[in-house]
């Protein structure tokens, strides 16, 4: 859905109305109104009832949804009750990903954002942040590491699904791969059991290796799935891969750390060996989606995670030396290249 954002004024109306535009459209989605409205249009009449609801309450619910744009109505000179109705192409596959159980906006709620809420003003001025107990990063405490990777794998389909789809070209038989910050080896998980020719290490802070290890007993992957403990910040990267990735790493690192990441991989390859990153880059429905950690990491210094644009890689890996640069599509982009 690539809807025009709403006027500054507008937009206001209905962040002030969050809490009951949420309700609305949860609603919807419960009671089923999503799954009748998406094909649509549909008459307040068939849809009131199919559903068992009054008609002249059902006509406000519909007024909130079109006032959000998730729906639009077509207007008719009939009685009140034929006019029609239908859902914006994606709505409710979005009402699920945003509001539903699994939602990453719930996953997001455990971290203490409230820390922060009505204090942005001192948090400006560098005065307050969250406490380092609650999140730091990198994180810390078992408890730290464990949540946080749980939050990352919750949000890998799109990554799974973008190099599932390019997997035969980028992964020739025996190809080693080394997933840089490969967080607890959901990833690597998902690409041994679409590969069974592949082998990959999880590279990443010692703290992660239990979470690797666990990962590696719960999909059976003894001898396929290794872990290599190092810190990237300090420490060359392991030179015996014919392939790196950097999957939502880089992006969590100021520009100069970025480019030195992308020396180092150069640096620890071998001739055409091959660097993928995926990320998300910056777009008016990314940056949406990012909302939660631009505000949230505004009280955590030692992380910038920002969206960028993916020019800063086309950019920044011919650059380090690398050559061939290729953007794949995908839900999430791939971005590869190889040294010569
Ligand atoms: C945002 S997470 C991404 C995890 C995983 N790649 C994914 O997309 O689900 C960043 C990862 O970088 C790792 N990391 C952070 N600092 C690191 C460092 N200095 N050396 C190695 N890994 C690091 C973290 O432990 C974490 O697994």
């Amino acid at each position: 859905m690539s809807e025009p954002l709403p006027g500054p004024r507008a937009l206001l109306h209905l962040l002030f109305n969050g809490a009951r535009a949420v309700d609305v459209v949860e609603t919807a989605l419960r009671l089923g109104l999503l799954d009748a409205l998406e094909p649509g249009p549909v008459t307040l009449a068939a849809l009131s009832e199919r559903q068992g609801l009054v008609p002249a309450r059902l006509d406000k619910f519909l007024d909130c949804l079109e006032s959000l744009g998730l729906v639009r109505r077509e207007p008719t000179p009939d009685a009140r009750e034929e006019t029609r109705y239908a859902a914006v192409p994606g709505l409710r596959a979005a009402a699920e990903a945003v509001l539903g159980p699994r939602s990453l906006e719930r996953d997001r709620e455990r971290y203490a954002w409230h820390e922060l809420h009505g204090h942005l003003p001192e948090v400006l001025r560098g005065e307050r942040s969250v406490s380092r107990e609650a999140f730091d990063w990198p994180p810390r405490t078992p408890e730290q590491v464990a949540g946080f990777e749980a939050s990352m794998a919750a949000g890998l389909g799109p990554i799974v699904e973008t190099f599932r789809a390019h997997a035969d070209a980028l992964f020739p038989a025996g190809t080693r791969l080394l997933d840089v910050g490969g967080g607890d080896g959901s990833l690597a998980a998902h690409l041994l059991e679409a590969r069974p020719d592949l082998r990959v290490d999880v590279y990443n802070l010692p703290s992660c290796e239990p979470l690797v290890e666990r990962t590696r007993r719960a999909r059976g992957l003894e001898g396929r799935l290794g872990f290599v403990a190092g810190d990237f910040l300090r420490e060359p990267l392991p030179n015996s891969h014919d392939a790196l990735s950097f999957v939502r790493v880089l992006h969590d690192w100021p520009e100069d750390t970025a480019h030195a990441l992308l020396r180092a991989a150069f640096e620890a390859l071998p001739p055409g060996g091959r660097v993928l990153i995926c990320e998300e880059f910056r777009t008016p429905e990314r940056l949406a989606a990012q909302f939660f950690w631009s505000y949230f990491l505004m009280g955590v210094d030692s992380c910038g995670s920002r969206l960028r644009d993916v020019a800063f890689y086309t950019r920044a890996l011919p650059a380090s030396g690398f050559r061939e640069v290729r953007v794949l599509p995908g839900p999430f982009e791939l971005v590869t290249a190889l040294r010569p």
